[in-house]
């Protein structure tokens, strides 16, 4: 296989390219940071409290504009769209989650899931209920699931709208190990059945090198941890 044929094929499968980025409060957090996501790939990001890793996660996900540097989504530099645009590619290609999630209240589990696919006009994806072990469960209302099960609830509603790239900020934190590994498995065949990426921020060590590549954030840098 010719150099640029390589070159040309990892180009073709790039999901996500953030370029030096650096950001900034009111004292530095990170500096000159570069990192590419391609399809079918996950990354974890670990590092001590603090270290800036959800920022750094924001920043990538498109919820925090960078002091210095860009993020590269389909050939365009996510910060300099227009916001409708900035919010269409936030609704349509990534999914976020967080430890807490954002479902609503006073809905039952199944109108939860019902929203996500009439917006995004993908059907309910009963394998994947399946999968995060919650098919029982979706005629409850969201106040009468437990935290593991809101959690999963929530990562299948991420899911079926089909995002590009997964962005995880210690999805598995507040789980049982079992649950966690079903919710990692989830994440894990998801982004291989479908093309798309995950970045995942963990304090976990073992759930960050299940990942194909492992970064540290660390001194203001990331660095890549050769498994
Ligand atoms: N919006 C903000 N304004 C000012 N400082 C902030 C803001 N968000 C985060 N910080 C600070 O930036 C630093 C990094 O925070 P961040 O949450 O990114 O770290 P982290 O590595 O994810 O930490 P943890 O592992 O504890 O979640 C912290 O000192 C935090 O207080």
């Amino acid at each position: 296989m010719s150099e640029n044929f390589k070159k040309d094929t990892l180009l073709a499968s790039t999901l996500l390219e953030a370029k030096n980025i650096s950001h900034n409060f009111d004292y530095e957090l990170f500096k000159n940071i570069n990192i590419s996501l391609h399809k079918k790939e996950s990354i974890a990001i670990i590092g001590t409290s603090g270290s800036g890793k959800s920022t750094l996660l924001n920043v990538l996900s498109s919820l925090l504009k960078p002091t210095i540097g860009n993020v590269v989504f389909q050939s365009k530099d996510i910060y300099k769209l227009k916001q409708n645009d900035l919010l269409k590619i936030r609704r349509d290609d990534f999914g976020i989650i967080f430890q807490a999630h954002y479902l609503f209240r006073g809905f039952s589990a199944f109108e939860n899931l019902q929203i996500a696919t009439l917006l995004s006009k993908n059907n309910l994806d009963n394998d994947l209920l399946k999968a995060l072990n919650i098919e029982h469960i979706i005629n409850q209302g969201v106040g009468e699931l437990s935290g593991g099960q809101q959690q999963r609830l929530s990562i299948a509603r991420i899911l079926m709208k089909k995002p590009k790239i997964i962005f995880a900020d210690e999805p598995t934190g507040n789980l049982d190990k079992d649950t966690a590994n079903i919710v990692m498995d989830s994440l894990f065949d998801y982004i291989k059945n479908y093309d798309a990426g995950l970045i995942l921020v963990t304090h976990e060590h073992d759930l960050a090198f299940k990942c194909d590549k492992v970064y540290k954030l660390e001194d203001f840098s990331l660095r890549e941890i050769i498994k």
